[in-house]
């Protein structure tokens, strides 16, 4: 299990394939390079199930499982138990499921001991804006204050960070502490087609603006060159964290 740590800004690949043997395909394409860290989402773990994944974690791949529980507490406190075994590094849950659900996540994930999961709040999805989230949702105000809302309550529960979109990472760090960790997705390269992505960033500012780790699905995987756009965020992550001190 790689952990990802304050020193190094992962560049998290969205594995959105509708079937394993797709997704060992494009990963086929890093075959005689470092493996980047990749993230497993409700698609390809509903396709492929748990023991691919725990195959994938064997092989060296550091795992992000992103399935964004979301029940009462004690679903999601043995849904947690089930997939620590697993030996993912992230796992994503709603921070919407409220405070009691996330501490008995914690309690759950905390069974595993040091090889446990760290476990990430879903705090607003990229893909709302404030009209989806005032008008649809009925959450009023701006949609930082309602993601502020959610990290606060998720460091309060013990989470060891938040998915957010850049537009928030760093009002997260002021407000609510440095300690918690920002994972933004959204992000997009300039002129890019946002899809259905509401809030997006480029690599760059998302950094400058707080993110500690970026998870890139499209701009990647439907490229003509996947490894070489990967490389090429990287390169970009890694010189915006050294011009700017982060
Ligand atoms: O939890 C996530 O990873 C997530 C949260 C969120 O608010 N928005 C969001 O896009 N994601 C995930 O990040 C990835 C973004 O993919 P692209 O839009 O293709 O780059 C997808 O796999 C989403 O499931």
């Amino acid at each position: 299990m790689t952990t990802a740590t304050a020193d190094r800004t992962h560049v998290v690949i969205a594995l959105d394939f509708p079937e394993p043997n797709e997704a060992e395909r494009f990963l086929s394409l890093w075959r005689d390079r470092e493996k980047p860290f990749v993230k497993v989402g409700m698609q390809l773990f509903y396709a492929a199930g748990p023991r691919w994944v725990a195959s994938l974690v064997e092989t060296g791949y550091s795992v992000f499982l992103d399935l964004k529980l979301h029940d009462i507490p004690h679903t999601v406190a043995g849904g947690i138990g089930s997939l620590t075994g697993l030996g993912v590094d992230w796992i994503t849950l709603h921070a919407g499921g409220g405070k009691a659900m996330m501490e008995a996540a914690k309690a759950a994930a905390s069974a595993a001991g040091s090889r446990r999961p760290r476990l990430l709040a879903v705090t607003q999805l990229t893909s709302m804006d404030r009209r989806a989230m005032n008008d649809e949702l009925g959450i009023p105000g701006t949609v930082r204050d309602a993601v502020l809302r959610y990290a606060r309550l998720a460091e309060q529960a013990g989470m060891d960070g938040v998915v957010c979109s850049g537009e928030e990472a760093g009002w997260i760090k002021e407000k609510v502490g440095r300690s918690l960790m920002t994972v933004t997705p959204g992000i997009r390269l300039n002129g890019q087609r946002t899809g259905d992505q509401k809030r997006v960033m480029t690599p760059e500012k998302a950094v400058r603006s707080g993110a500690d780790h970026l998870v890139v699905g499209r701009p990647i995987t439907r490229a003509q060159h996947p490894v070489e756009v990967y490389e090429e965020m990287v390169k970009c992550v890694q010189q915006t964290r050294r011009e700017n001190d982060v």
